[in-house]
């Protein structure tokens, strides 16, 4: 069996180890017990537990209507991956096993999850074949994998704006420089390739899918449908959701009204952060 490496969270929120045995600490949620809520999209408020991958293709800077910069609200499994966890497929499963108490979705995210497509492919396998969970994949659509779709059953697909994009400005603000994936970050944040056979493999099977576009400008709305809808066939307009951009409430507070409006607006879906909303901006919740 091969190795996954995962964000310093790996499996979260838990009470046991990979062994079964109880840990020490409680979990992040302040509940004493396994398991959260999805936070985002159709299945927010379905209660789930996450295993986060670490390492993405992509480096996401936004501005805010305010002017003000929000970079990933992961960066430990992005731009700076840090205290990670390598561990076996099997490792993986079993720490998973251990915790799911009455859970039966399972949420994979990161970073960005298809850059470890093998081993993923591997535990998602096992995952559907043994203990026949509900699959969520959180990904940036830059990447599609067909082997890898076979076994999951929500796409959940965020794909990223050119607002998104790490320009000097922001990169100084962050004293980051401009090597790696930010000088990549343009070139590869769109591919409608990708998103067109997430679209393709959901009309011919009875796989979800939604298109989660982070929202932190009135103008975004122009590029949704210019760069994206315009170039794409056969989705389902129920399956395009907006998120208002910030990783904190006060953030998601100044950008939730008007992506509520262009929401309405436009007759796409609005996508809480609930998670943010219950537990505030932890890692591991
Ligand atoms: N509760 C909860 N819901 C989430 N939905 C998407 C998440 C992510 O970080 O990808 C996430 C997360 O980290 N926690
Ligand atoms: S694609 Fe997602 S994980 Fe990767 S840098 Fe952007 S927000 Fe972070
Ligand atoms: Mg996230």
């Amino acid at each position: 069996m091969s190795k996954l490496v995962l964000a310093n969270e790996g499996v979260f929120p838990v009470v046991n180890d990979k062994n079964g045995q109880p840990i020490a600490d409680k979990p992040q949620t302040g509940l004493l017990m396994p398991g959260t809520i999805q936070g985002e999209g159709k299945l927010a408020g379905v209660p789930s537990l996450f295993i986060r991958l670490s390492s993405c293709n992509l480096r996401c800077i936004w501005q805010m209507e305010d002017g003000s910069y929000c970079r990933c609200d992961t960066t430990y499994a992005s731009f700076h991956p840090d205290k990670t966890i390598e561990m076996e497929v099997n490792e993986v499963f079993q720490w998973l096993k251990y915790n799911l108490g009455t859970v039966k979705h399972v949420v994979v995210t990161g970073g960005e999850p298809l850059l470890q497509k093998k081993p993923l492919t591997e535990l998602c396998k096992k995952i559907k074949e043994e203990l026949n969970l509900h699959i969520t994949i959180e990904s940036n659509g830059t990447l599609y994998d067909e082997e890898l779709a076979q076994w999951i059953d929500l796409f959940s697909i965020s794909p990223k704006l050119s607002n998104s994009e790490p320009n000097a400005d922001k990169l100084a603000s962050y004293n980051l420089k401009e090597s790696g994936p930010f000088k990549f970050h343009a070139d590869r944040r769109r591919n409608v390739n990708a998103l067109q056979a997430y679209i393709d493999i959901c009309n011919q099977s009875d796989k979800e899918l939604q298109l989660k576009f982070v929202v932190g400008k009135h103008e975004d709305y122009k590029e949704i449908k210019a760069d994206y809808l315009q170039q794409l066939s056969n989705y389902n307009s129920n399956d395009i959701l907006l998120m208002p951009l910030g990783a904190t409430r006060e953030e998601i507070a100044l950008s939730a009204p008007m992506v509520l409006e262009m929401s309405i607006d436009n007759g796409w879906r609005y996508s809480p952060r609930v998670h943010i909303d219950l537990f505030g901006s932890k890692q591991g919740v």
